[in-house]
């Protein structure tokens, strides 16, 4: 079974994808953009072609480019490199999963498949261990973010039992406002070591209170110091300023939310 070196903890910034006004990837900025993430932001762990990097609007050829450059840019300065690795082909999962592991990624994140979905459990179950076999050393992790894929198999269901059929089988990134489905895939799952990495970046206080041990989100590219000081915060078990924390990104991500995507 695939080990992490160690667990993937506290913040993940999910990384932009540099591009030109061309619209093609600007390679050049990614070096300073890790050095950025490590000494401004306190953040060393990212996760790469997923929502925020546009993964899936990119070309198999440019993710395979863009997982390269961020893994040969952030050796060691960065703990660890996630790679988003799913699409609609299975072909180019499993490709772009053994690409991640030839590259030294430390894990491979996959969504459920979005156009024709799995109509159960069992059937995304299938899809997701076919593309984690690709990369047998690698650690995998679920990526369960219902509002883009338009796939409700609730994660809790999804985890049960799921390391029998996927042994690399590390952790879940949680991208849904459902702290029942969250919470319970925390609590039915205690004895196992799994992340629990939660992705609605506006309410993470309430999920480090219902067991996340970490964050994957757009926001700590450039609030990573300020939710840095929530999770120490939270740790030291003053929830007073934790909150005051909580409210200052809220307010933050609602004067952006409310100009529009
Ligand atoms: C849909 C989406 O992009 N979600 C991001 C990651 O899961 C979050 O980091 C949000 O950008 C953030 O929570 C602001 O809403
Ligand atoms: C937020 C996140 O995890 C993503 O952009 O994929």
């Amino acid at each position: 079974m695939a080990s992490p070196k160690k667990k993937l903890q506290g913040l993940v910034a999910a990384t932009i994808t540099p591009m030109t006004e061309h619209g093609e990837i600007n390679f050049s900025v990614i070096g300073q953009y890790v050095d950025y993430l490590v000494e401004e932001q306190g953040v060393k762990n990212i996760f790469v072609n997923g929502t925020t990097g546009e993964g899936l609007s990119l070309s198999v050829s440019e993710r395979r480019q863009v997982a390269e450059e961020w893994v040969a840019k952030g050796r060691n300065k960065l703990d660890q490199v996630v790679i988003h690795v799913g699409a609609l082909s299975l072909k180019d999962s499993q490709e772009l999963a053994r690409h991640a592991a030839e590259i030294g990624a430390d894990g491979i994140a996959v969504i459920a498949p979005f156009f024709l979905k799995p109509r159960n459990k069992d059937i995304l179950i299938n899809f997701l261990k076919e593309v984690a076999t690709a990369a047998p050393a690698l650690p995998f992790y679920y990526y369960h973010i219902p509002a883009l894929t338009g796939v409700k198999i609730r994660a809790e269901e999804l985890l049960d039992g799921i390391q029998d059929k996927i042994p690399t089988f590390q952790g879940l990134k949680f991208s849904d406002t459902d702290l029942l489905d969250f919470g319970q895939c925390v609590d039915q799952n205690r004895q196992q070591q799994f992340a629990f990495l939660f992705g609605v970046d506006e309410q993470l206080l309430s999920a480090l209170v219902m067991g996340a041990t970490g964050a994957v989100g757009s926001t700590y590219n450039y609030m990573g110091k300020k939710t840095n000081q929530m999770l120490e915060a939270f740790e030291r078990k003053d929830f007073s300023s934790a909150l005051n924390h909580q409210f200052c990104i809220q307010r933050f991500i609602n004067f952006v939310l409310k100009l529009g995507r």
